[in-house]
């Protein structure tokens, strides 16, 4: 098995490499790689996304051995170190034939789904084009878990925990707000087999996890972390700009829960806790926000029988085989130099 994961900067002289990785080929103005930049530095240039995809993989670990399943668990990222190429190098170093890739994101879309396969190809071609090195493991990736059981209850539990954290007056009318990383209106479009499939999954996502957490209650789904520069059209409204609707609709407390993402990493802690609980507080609206899935014993008893289901190979499902154009963003032409 293989955690790929996104990667993070481990200190401040890493924090510009990494978003170059990440933003290569992407035209993401230079302004906002400075801003971005400016909140890796607020931790000290440190994300605190390795250190919780290395809990990832230890839990994950454990709970294979504790099912009697003998399976190794590698790690590998597609922006940062330990690289997803030097991981898939190792696999074939211990033999490993055949690898089962779960990547960090429970979602289609391009940047959820599609660009972890091709961070798999990419692994694989390093290997093969390396004339010194073992052929290494073919690698199937498992199937888009937005809706395992797991995942819905630990994203419910972590709700109403948020919601019972805020002052009792206002508990049982907070509004239940579910956040996801932005994207391109373009790469929503093409989500999917039969695009939208981003927005429709965490949707049904957010459902489920209130339908566990406060039955009959409604929910809002918005979206943070906006990037690409303003000519753009991304998905809207923003989180910021939601807050700001709902005080003037008359709202006086929200509870977040970021459905989009499974630990609690820089995005959340920054454009949530940091922002979006100042943006409330400007307002007046009380303000909790709920915990991201993480180690939760549930979450990775599901991310297990994902392995299961697939080493029994059954009818693979949408993330595992996707269409050949599924979540493909057709990007503008360049100019010529
Ligand atoms: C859908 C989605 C997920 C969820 C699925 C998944 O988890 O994979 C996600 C996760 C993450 N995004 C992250 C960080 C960044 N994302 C950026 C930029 C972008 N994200 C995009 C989308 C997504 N991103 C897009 C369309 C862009 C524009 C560039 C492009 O078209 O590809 C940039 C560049 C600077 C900026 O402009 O923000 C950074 C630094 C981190 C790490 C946080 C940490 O370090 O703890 C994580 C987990
Ligand atoms: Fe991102």
């Amino acid at each position: 098995m293989l955690v790929l994961g996104f990667g993070g900067p481990e200190g401040s002289d890493d924090v510009m490499p990494f978003l170059l990785n990440v933003t290569r080929g992407r035209g993401i103005p230079p302004e906002r790689l400075e801003a971005v930049a400016e909140h890796y530095h607020h931790f000290g240039g440190v994300s605190p996304i390795n250190d919780q995809n290395k809990a990832l993989v230890a839990a994950l670990e454990a709970e294979l051995t504790g099912a009697g399943i003998d399976l190794p668990v590698y790690w590998g990222n597609r922006n940062w170190a330990p690289y997803v190429e030097d991981a898939w190098r190792q696999m074939a170093d211990d033999g490993i034939e055949h690898a089962y890739v779960l990547a960090t994101s429970a979602y289609a879309s391009f940047s959820g789904c599609r660009q972890y396969h091709e961070d798999v190809a990419r692994a694989r071609v390093a290997l093969e084009l390396d004339p010194s090195a073992p052929t290494g493991p073919t690698g199937e990736k498992l199937p888009h878990y937005f809706d395992a059981p797991g995942f819905v209850q630990a994203n419910a539990e972590a709700l109403a925990a948020a919601i019972a954290s805020l002052p009792e007056e206002v508990r049982g009318t907070a509004r239940l707000v579910a956040t996801a990383h932005s994207i391109p209106n373009a790469m929503a479009a093409v989500a999917g087999p039969g695009g939208g499939a981003y927005e429709a999954e965490l949707q049904r996502a957010a459902q489920l996890v209130v339908e566990a957490a406060a039955p009959g209650r409604d929910f809002d789904l918005v979206w943070q972390s906006r990037s690409g520069p303003p000519s753009v059209p991304w998905l809207e409204p923003d989180v910021n700009d939601h807050l700001r609707a709902l005080a003037e609709s008359g709202e006086t407390a929200v509870v977040l829960f970021p459905i989009g993402f499974i630990s609690d990493h820089l995005e959340v802690i920054w454009d949530l806790d940091n922002e979006a609980e100042e943006t409330a507080g400007e307002l007046g609206l009380a303000f909790a926000r709920a915990a991201t899935a993480g180690t939760h014993p549930a979450f990775v008893a599901s991310l297990r029988e994902l392995l299961v289901e697939r080493r029994a190979g059954g009818e693979p499902r949408l993330g595992t085989n996707c269409p050949a154009s599924c979540c493909f963003v057709q990007r503008p032409a360049r100019p010529a130099a």
